[in-house]
């Protein structure tokens, strides 16, 4: 039986899809979620890209070729050298400064999804890790897509509107196919015991990253 994404995502499709639609998700796209949910959510995410950015660099580490070190070499210095700096000007638009991201108490379901990232890499191999970001990579994508496609999506004045944009963004949707592309190729020959490693990694990955979500609800009081 050959496999690809789509088996891996449909070997957990509840947790997939509480994951993609979820009510934080829901309150973004109905510009409903509260302030305080989306700021939490913003500084924790904050502590959260930075271990994404070591990620990155696990996977440096981890590659076998030139074409793999590469890839994740470039998208340790995008995280570094970009997107650190957009995501603490925006933190700024929603009166977050600089000085409270630096002294921030990580919470619990910060370091659970990061620290379960890093452990996945560190114990497996390029594929592994791949296999734990990718509900990150490729999950926001969908994300972008599903509050596009809703008819209950608030287009006029919706506060989360550029964070909306960034996700559907040309750009980042291309990177998102290219990653479920080389995943479908790497999917393609793993063995049956095999597969069913990597979908527990991808389910749990998906369940943290929905708790991720639950975690800026919970904060909204
Ligand atoms: C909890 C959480 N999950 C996913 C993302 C999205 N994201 C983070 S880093 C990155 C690209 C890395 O190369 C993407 C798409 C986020 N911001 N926060």
């Amino acid at each position: 039986m050959s496999q690809n994404f789509d088996t891996l995502k449909n070997a957990c499709l509840d947790q997939w899809q509480a994951y993609i639609q979820h009510p934080f998700v829901a309150g973004i796209s109905e510009a409903t979620l509260p302030a305080p949910a989306f700021r939490h959510y913003l500084q924790q995410d904050y502590l959260f890209l930075i271990h994404f950015a070591r990620a990155w660099g696990l996977a440096v580490y981890k590659s076998r070729d030139m074409s793999e070190l590469r890839h994740s070499l470039d998208n340790l210095k995008t995280i570094v050298d970009t997107e650190m700096g957009l995501h603490v000007d925006y933190c700024r638009a929603w009166g977050i400064d600089q000085e409270q991201l630096q002294n921030l108490p990580e919470a619990q379901e910060t370091l659970a999804y990061t620290r379960f990232v890093l452990d996945c890499g560190h114990r497996g191999d390029f594929l592994d890790l791949h296999v734990a970001m990718a509900p990150c990579l490729i999950g926001y994508a969908e994300i972008a897509d599903w509050i596009g496609a809703r008819p209950q999506t608030v287009t006029v004045d919706n506060p989360y509107q550029a964070w909306i944009d960034m996700y559907r963004d040309d750009e980042y949707q291309q990177a998102a196919r290219l990653e479920r592309a080389w995943l479908d190729e790497r999917l393609a020959d793993v063995s049956s015991a095999r597969f069913e490693q990597l979908t527990t990694t991808f389910r749990d990955a998906t369940r943290l990253e929905a708790a991720f979500w639950q975690m800026g609800m919970d904060a909204a009081g």
